[in-house]
């Protein structure tokens, strides 16, 4: 038997976000979100699924906290559903949804559970949308203003924030590959997006730091983890593109003040470079305190000159995959790791890392044991991490509870929890009482 001690502070916890678990999305004065719009929009969404209801957590959080306190978590994470706080995006504040997140929270402390909150999860008002979204520079303000008026509401009693969810997904997913919301299939586009995302991060975090704010901030890209199939030059620059478009294209100009080269090159080869302005890469690199990671799988990737905006595919190696066919493979999250401390030793959360298992309640019972020993390696993999003397501060599984997984609609499950959605009856899953385990010892056994 081995035994992983973790160390005493360290953050164990859960994460979700607005969108996928509150539903109530026309109560409480919120205003229509881009992902409202999209999971509207035949065909956009498994089996026209959408936010309306979800987990009606915005109803059922008091219900939510208490599976929290018997799971035992110290840290959750959540996000803030913008449309709620600033209806038009930024106009009026809407006083209705400050109070409910303050009801929230409240309850969250009265826990004795740490609030770690995200203010943008992919949920962008929808009339800023209607005038170009994030390819607008008025995004820029209009986050930091609703940024503003949430450091404001909150100061004493959030003190972990994150700025933006996965800008990866904000921008390339969303504005090239285009499963997600609002699902344009434009390059410059994309470069348009996460270059005014890294603007609005980095004037947030610059107004976070003026108001003096009790907390510490900073951002949570999804970072992949790639081998090149073969040692041939094409297929490694493949895999290192990859790697780079998730992680790199975000913290080098907020670490380093400029993007990288090689990954810069590429894309201004096709014609498509970030619309740099006066001052842009000076307001992004504002020092962070710490970055959470999502992480969920590593892929082998080749050359491939058909293969979309990257030229790249990734090869499948027959490795066991989760029920949305991610390979399941622990050491990419060690690895990832380590390659980030090329921005130095910097505080890591893991604040999404999870398996997509679709067991249903059988007997009253979730007998999720695939589940269990993902989570098993990938815990064992952090441990690691943390031997090699790496800051790894914390890990929040995604997530509490199975929701609304964006194009995959409700057919896709990561929950710790399960969630008829009939009845929105909530199941722990067995997955939840071996976390609980490792929660209550601070340590994880595995049987070798
Ligand atoms: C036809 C090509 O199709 C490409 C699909 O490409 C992707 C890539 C990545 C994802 C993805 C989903 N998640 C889980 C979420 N993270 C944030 C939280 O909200 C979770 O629900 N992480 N990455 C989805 C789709």
């Amino acid at each position: 038997m081995t035994i992983f001690q973790f160390p005493n502070d360290f953050k164990w916890g859960t994460a979700t976000a607005a969108y996928q678990i509150e539903g109530a999305a026309k109560e409480g004065g919120r205003g229509p979100s881009i992902w409202d719009t999209f999971s509207h929009t035949p065909g956009r969404v498994y089996n026209g699924d959408n936010g309306d209801v979800a987990c009606d957590s915005y109803h059922r959080y008091e219900e939510d906290i208490e599976l929290m306190k018997e799971l035992g978590i110290n840290t959750y994470r959540f996000s803030i559903s913008w449309p709620r706080i600033i209806p038009d995006g930024d106009g009026e504040i809407n006083r209705e949804g400050l109070d409910y997140y303050h009801r929230f929270v409240d309850k969250l402390l009265e826990a004795g559970i740490e609030p770690f909150c995200t203010l943008y999860h992919w949920d962008l008002p929808q009339a800023l949308q209607d005038v170009g979204g994030w390819e607008n520079r008025r995004s820029i303000d209009a986050f930091v203003k609703f940024s503003e008026v949430m450091y404001r509401e909150f100061d004493g009693k959030i003190k972990y924030w994150l700025t933006f969810n996965e800008p990866w997904c904000i921008a390339f997913l969303s504005n090239v590959i285009g499963v997600h919301a609002p699902g344009k299939q434009d390059l410059q586009a994309a470069l348009d997006v996460a270059h005014h995302v890294l603007v609005a991060h980095g004037k947030s975090v610059s107004k976070f730091r003026e108001l003096g704010v009790d907390g510490k901030i900073g951002i949570a890209p999804n970072v992949a983890w790639a081998v090149p199939y073969s040692k041939s030059e094409e297929d490694k620059g493949a895999a290192d593109r990859n790697i780079q478009v998730y992680s790199d294209w975000f913290l080098d100009p907020i670490y380093k003040g400029s993007y990288p080269k090689p990954l810069y090159d590429w894309f201004e080869q096709s014609g498509h470079v970030p619309p740099i302005q006066e001052g842009d890469m000076e307001a992004i690199a504002q020092p962070i305190d710490h970055i959470g990671i999502n992480y969920y799988s590593m892929s082998v990737n080749k050359f491939n000159p058909n293969g979309g905006y990257l030229q790249m595919e990734e090869v499948d190696m027959g490795l066991t995959k989760t029920d949305i066919g991610w390979p399941v493979e622990s050491r990419g999250l060690y690895d990832v790791i380590h390659y980030l401390q090329k921005y130095g030793n910097i505080d890591i959360y893991i604040t999404e890392n999870g398996a997509c298992i679709n067991d249903d309640v059988v007997n009253g019972k979730v007998n999720d044991t695939r589940r269990i020993s993902y989570l098993q390696q990938h815990i064992a993999q952090i441990h690691r991490v943390i031997a090699d003397g790496i800051n790894l501060k914390g890990y929040m599984a995604w997530s509490l509870m199975d929701n609304f997984e964006w194009a995959e609609g409700y057919r896709m499950r990561f929950g710790l929890v399960h969630v008829d959605y009939r009845s929105l009856k909530r199941t722990p899953k067995e997955s939840f009482y071996w976390y609980q385990n490792v929660v209550k010892n601070n340590w994880m056994e595995t049987r070798k």
